[in-house]
């Protein structure tokens, strides 16, 4: 049995985080990985996402032409064929910049379906390994219920979406998670008569229902939203059609996405070998500062943990994990402020402490509707709502849920004030110029200011709106 110092199962965004770590301090590593290499995150997830919505965008600007005095928008047209071949283009570019870590070493690499057997034992492709430590970074794959694969390639999920040659003209989206509701948008802005069906009443992670009910009437402007029914499939009166049924809606489409969220891959990983409790997810205690299971000598990071299933988490966890792995005694780590973007148009996004989590809290929130907000206003993007969420005692930040134009550089600027426990009169101290998107913010800071204890006269930070969206 060949023995290492460190083996890691799973070559995705964790598992090379983990890699660089431990190869910055040992040369006896094996990394092992199932199916294809170069990271769900390249392939089939962050990336070949964002380059639709890219295209989709850029089309359905043509829409603000004739307002700006642009004429013949509505003579553009959509190659959809084209349109794929470049998000599969730019796809395999990202895909094979991750590929060149691993393709240099071919001695300590090993594609094969892992299995633990202990808690310093592997078996892959009938070999065994032992280990002085294990990392498991598996990540995770797309829920497709009992019976839905029986619809063969009607049925997409985001393994499949990106390899399509063609769209059909009509398609369900069923799940209105972050990765159903980028994909319906997306899709219909491209000309696909898109339904999205999701069984919840909050959609993309939100857990504002002011902000959902924002987000909910801004996006059901472009394709119908049908919520709070669990959807399924059911054959159409000719084979290559399908039926959804949800509650007492039934829809007729040519091909479905199942974007039903994603179940970790831990079937067969052997987890029931390490000898502790598994929880009814089958998943075994982790220490989120040091990624350790248990007093074990295994971590685990990643998807496959369901923490915070993004990409820099995952990385981190990769990178925690990869650390603890070499030296004696495993060091805690302090985690980043809680981060999601969803790349909707108005931009969705979480920060901090979710509105849900604080809700038992003693807070005051700060609000903006970017209907009128001069900046917004000027690029036809006015549409959208932000609220801010601080401590009714001290006024320090502590999260905030919007959607809004330019949400993802909000939300980046707002866990920059969170990590730095900054108060709503830190923030209203610093300089927002003139006419930006960010004085939106301002505005919800100004809100929240006025049901916290007041700040001095001669501060800045008490300098109030002029009620004027050309001002303010
Ligand atoms: C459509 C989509 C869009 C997304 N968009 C974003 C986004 O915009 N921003 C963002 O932050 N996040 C996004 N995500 C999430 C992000 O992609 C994931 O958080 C990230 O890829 C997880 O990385 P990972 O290393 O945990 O898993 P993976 O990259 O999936 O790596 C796990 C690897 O382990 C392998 N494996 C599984 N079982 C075994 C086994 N038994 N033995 C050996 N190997 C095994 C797998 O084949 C895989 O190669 C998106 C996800 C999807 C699906
Ligand atoms: N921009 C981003 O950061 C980004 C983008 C995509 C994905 N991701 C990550 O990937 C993870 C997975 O995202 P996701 O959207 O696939 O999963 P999700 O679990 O967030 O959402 C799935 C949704 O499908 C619904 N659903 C399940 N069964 C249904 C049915 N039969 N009918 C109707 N609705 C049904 C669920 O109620 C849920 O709201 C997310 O947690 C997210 O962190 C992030």
């Amino acid at each position: 049995m060949k023995n290492v110092e460190v083996i890691i199962i799973g070559a995705g965004s964790a598992g090379l985080s983990a890699l660089r770590e431990v190869r910055k301090r040992t040369d006896s590593y094996l990394l092992i990985n199932d199916g294809a290499w170069g990271t769900t995150c390249a392939r089939v997830g962050c990336m070949p996402s964002k380059l639709l919505i890219e295209a989709a965008n850029a089309f359905h600007r043509r829409h603000h032409f004739e307002e700006f005095g642009i004429a013949g928008g509505t003579q553009l047209q959509v190659d959809l064929k084209h349109v794929l071949q470049r998000v599969r283009r730019l796809r395999d570019g990202f895909v094979a910049s991750t590929l060149k870590t691993t393709e240099a070493l071919p001695e300590r690499t090993i594609s094969g379906r892992a299995r633990l057997l202990s808690p310093n034992q592997v078996i892959v492709n009938g070999e065994k390994y032992s280990a002085q430590r294990i990392i498991v970074a598996t990540g995770s794959r797309p829920i497709v219920p009992a019976g839905w694969r029986d619809f063969g390639e009607r049925l997409l999920t985001t393994d499949s979406l990106f390899e399509q040659d063609m769209f059909p003209k009509r398609m369900a989206v069923i799940g209105m998670g972050p990765v159903g509701l980028e994909m319906a948008q997306a899709l219909s802005r491209l000309g696909v008569r898109v339904s999205g069906f999701g069984a919840h009443p909050m959609i993309g992670g939100i857990s504002d229902a002011v902000v959902n009910q924002t987000a909910v009437s801004l996006l059901s402007t472009e394709f119908p939203l049908y919520l709070g029914e669990q959807a399924d499939l059911a054959n159409g009166p000719q084979e290559e059609t399908i039926i959804v049924r949800a509650g007492d809606t039934e829809i007729e489409v040519d091909s479905v996405l199942a974007a039903l969220g994603r179940r970790p891959n831990i079937d067969d990983i052997g987890l029931e070998a390490l000898g502790v409790q598994l929880d009814e997810r089958g998943l075994p205690p982790v220490d989120p500062n040091t990624m350790q299971i248990a007093d074990l000598s295994v971590f685990l990071a990643g998807d496959m943990n369901q923490y915070l299933p993004v990409l820099h988490e995952a990385a981190d966890e990769g990178h925690i994990a990869g650390l603890n792995a070499v030296l004696n005694e495993p060091v805690c780590f302090r985690r980043r402020t809680p981060l999601t973007i969803v790349f909707s148009d108005p931009n969705i996004a979480t920060v901090g402490q979710s509105y849900q989590a604080l809700a038992a809290e003693n807070i005051q929130i700060g609000e903006v509707s970017f209907d009128n907000q001069g900046r917004a206003r000027s690029a036809q993007r006015n549409r959208g709502i932000l609220r801010v969420y601080a401590d009714t005692n001290s006024g320090q930040l502590l999260g905030a849920e919007l959607c809004t134009p330019a949400g993802e550089h909000f939300a980046h600027l707002l866990a920059l004030a969170i990590s730095q426990s900054l108060t709503v009169w830190d923030l209203l101290r610093m300089p927002f110029y003139h006419p930006v998107l960010e004085e939106g913010l301002r505005t919800a800071l100004r809100n929240l200011a006025t049901k916290l204890p007041a700040c001095s006269e001669s501060d800045l930070a008490a300098c109030e709106s002029l009620n004027s969206e050309a001002l303010d």
